[in-house]
């Protein structure tokens, strides 16, 4: 088998040989091998020499016999000027410039150096040319003594081949096979041109001994294979046929060893110079043994897509990376955009926080300045109020009459006339017919509704809150309708709701008007003047109502000759309230008392007797001592009877000062009732003719209207 790796730069043949020189060392000396050997490389330098002188001519070629020895080529050609001008035939301007050495007619001396200025261009260019074309070259050493002529052949007969194939037209695709041994140093030559068929990628795929043959007759492919059988047959001579199998073992491993090192070396060489890769690679041997083709060629093809492949996955990679990068680049400059604008938005919506920040201090500045101001004047109106009360009077007494009671409407009345504050009562006299007025702040006839009744009272209730103490009381003789004005009927409704219910419903409803500005509560500061009496906390109409059902309850009850459900006690609810102004701090302290007296009629009347008389003794006892304190107040004497009775302490604190008394005197229209009724009205007048008395000044009523206008 004498196949090459044209790419890689040996032959299998070859490393076959030096390993069997090696194996055999002395042996391969044999004469007739020696002989063979050095006649077969005879042949080929002749060739060689003959090619060359015939191309360049004799007088170029002087130097270089017809039939040289190794001695006499090296030193013929050892100036390049012959290798050159060889060249030049071949590949015309392949070397542009050959240099004549000065000495070049002159016999050069075995073993003398020639200029280094000739050594260095012409062999140079010599070698580099041909190595850019593609044929196999040889080490410059070898033209010195020692070298190895047989390369030198080889790339002459290379060129030779290859001028040979130029002359034919050079059509198809030039190839060379031989036993080429191409120089393996390191040294490499760069190539200044490059020539069409170098290009080829067919110049990469390798030859097959047929082509070879057909192509290059008569070269050393079938020499080799002669020259191998001859030494292995040489190596088996003098052996055992025993021994065979391990020598041929032996050998075997050793070419191999030999092959796969010198595989490594070209590899290395070819990844140290990748720009010579194509180049050594233009040269292609042929061989028929495909196996080794691909063998030898598969790895650098291998190793070349491997790194065309890995370039382009490289290339895909960082273009991908880049993309990326541009990608990111771009996201992180829309963040800083969209960061730069939130910063902005942000620095905005600050500045405007301040802005409306100071605003907002500015009005409410304005609104606590207003507030205060609203509260100046709500304490002004609160005593130009109270004084409007305290004009019209700190007692105040209204009269209600009755109506007739079903089945009584026969009777004529005792009411002769009603005028605002005056009532008429007829009287008979011994000269006939008569009639008496009295006065009182306001009389209410017979068919006067509830609601006109509570009118009067309403604002004093607003006083309440703001402090002042109200006593409003129910006084008549029974059955006259103190109850009825106080509580109302049995079947209540809305319209038929007496004076409690309107004051405690307008009482806990101005607290809910005023629960922004005010705190209210109810209290008791001083305790309870009356034993057993108890204050239970109420939040609500409903629950004092409860309250007083509950006393109601407890309340003597009984049937009179006047009244068949005549209440025989005095009933009395007291309401205190405390109310904190939440601007100023300042405390008001109110208490209003609802009291439902016991009937006041005479003891004859009411036609009792035993304990009933007792009681009526007691209702009368208080009701006078009643009357005591209020007739003293009228007056302004500085002395009040409180402590004569029960009731009077107990409506102490609300009888006298800055308090506010009401007083309805209740009376029935009955002829039979006359007496009673003059009783009760010449009472009432004198509690309330002191006040109306000091009310008369101002009866015209410029003072309080004008004081009513400011409220
Ligand atoms: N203004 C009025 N309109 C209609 N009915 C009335 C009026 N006033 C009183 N009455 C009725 O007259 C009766 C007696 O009234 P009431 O019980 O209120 O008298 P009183 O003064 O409280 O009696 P006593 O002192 O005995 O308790 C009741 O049936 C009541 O409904």
């Amino acid at each position: 088998m004498a196949a090459e790796g044209a790419g890689l730069g040996f032959s299998v043949a070859s490393v076959v040989e030096d390993v069997l020189l090696q194996q055999q060392g002395t042996r391969l000396r044999d004469v007739d091998l020696e002989s063979r050997k050095a006649e077969e490389a005879a042949v080929r330098r002749y060739e060689a020499a003959g090619w060359l002188r015939k191309t360049v001519g004799v007088v170029v070629a002087r130097d270089l016999p017809a039939e040289p020895s190794d001695e006499e080529f090296r030193l013929g050609l050892r100036s390049g000027i012959i290798l050159c001008n060889v060249l030049n035939k071949v590949q015309p301007g392949a070397v542009p410039k050959v240099v004549e050495g000065p000495c070049d007619s002159a016999v050069i001396p075995d073993g003398a150096a020639l200029s280094a200025f000739q050594y260095f261009e012409n062999v140079r260019n010599f070698l580099v040319a041909v190595q850019e074309m593609g044929i196999p070259t040889f080490e410059a050493s070898d033209l010195e003594q020692g070298g190895k002529t047989s390369r030198i052949v080889n790339c002459v007969l290379a060129l030779k081949s290859f001028g040979d194939w130029k002359q034919t037209g050079g059509s198809g695709v030039w190839k060379f096979g031989g036993n080429i041994k191409p120089a393996t140093s390191s040294k490499s030559f760069l190539r200044k041109n490059s020539e069409p068929f170098t290009n080829s990628s067919s110049r990469n795929s390798s030859m097959n001994e047929k082509s070879l043959s057909v192509l290059a007759p008569g070269t050393d492919s079938n020499k080799m294979s002669g020259s191998l059988s001859m030494l292995v047959r040489a190596i088996l001579l003098d052996k055992k046929p025993e021994e065979v199998p391990a020598l041929v073992e032996s050998v075997l491993s050793k070419v191999t060893e030999e092959f796969e090192s010198r595989m490594v070396n070209q590899y290395e060489l070819r990844k140290s110079s990748p720009n010579d890769f194509g180049g050594k690679n233009q040269l292609k041997s042929t061989s028929n043994d495909k196996k080794t083709e691909d063998k030898n060629i598969k790895p650098p093809r291998k190793d070349e897509s491997w790194t065309k492949s890995s370039n382009e996955e490289s290339k895909a990679l960082l273009q991908k990376q880049r993309t990326i990068f541009d990608e990111q680049q771009s996201d992180i400059e829309d963040l800083k955009s969209a960061l730069y604008a939130t910063k902005a938005g942000m620095q905005f919506m600050q500045m405007k926080f301040h802005e409306e920040f100071g605003n907002l201090a500015v009005h409410i500045h304005g609104l606590a300045h207003a507030a205060s101001g609203y509260h100046r004047v709500l304490e002004e109106n609160r005593k130009l109020y109270n004084q409007v009360q305290d004009l019209k009077g700190s007692i105040r007494v209204y009269c209600r009459v009755r109506p007739f009671l079903h089945g009584q409407s026969s009777y004529m009345s005792t009411v002769e006339n009603i005028e605002e504050g005056t009532i008429s009562i007829s009287t008979p006299s011994k000269y006939g017919k008569g009639h008496r007025s009295f006065n009182f702040n306001k009389v209410f006839g017979p068919s006067a509704t509830q609601a006109e009744v509570f009118s009067d009272t309403q604002p004093l209730i607003r006083s309440v809150l703001d402090g002042y103490n109200v006593c409003i009381f129910a006084y008549g003789q029974t059955g006259s309708g103190k109850t009825y004005t106080m509580t109302g009927p049995r079947q209540l409704n809305e319209q038929s709701q007496g004076v409690n219910y309107r004051a405690l419903s307008d009482l806990f409803y101005l607290a809910e008007q005023r629960k922004d500005t005010f705190q209210i509560r109810n209290s008791s500061q001083k305790g309870l003047s009356v034993p057993d009496a108890s204050l239970v906390p109420v939040a609500s109409t409903s629950d004092v109502l409860d309250l007083m059902n509950l006393g109601q309850r407890n309340r003597a009850v009984g049937a009179t000759a006047l009244n068949d459900r005549s209440s025989r006690s005095h009933s009395c609810l007291t309401v205190h309230v405390q109310g904190r102004d939440l601007t100023s701090g300042t405390i008001f302290r109110g208490c209003m008392h609802l009291v439902d007296l016991a009937g006041s009629e005479r003891v004859d009347k009411s036609e009792v007797t035993g304990d009933r008389l007792k009681e009526a003794q007691h209702i009368n006892k208080s009701l006078s001592a009643l009357g005591d304190v209020i007739a003293s107040l009228a007056q302004k004497n500085p002395h009040v009877p409180y402590r004569n009775s029960k009731l009077t302490q107990l409506l102490q604190d609300s009888l006298g000062g800055q308090a506010k008394t009401l007083m309805f005197v209740h009376i029935s229209p009955e002829p039979n009732a006359l007496g009673e009724t003059i009783s009760t009205l010449k009472f009432a007048e004198r509690v309330a003719t002191v006040e109306l008395g000091a009310a008369k000044v101002n009866k015209d009523g410029s003072d309080v209207k004008e004081l009513k206008e400011q409220v």
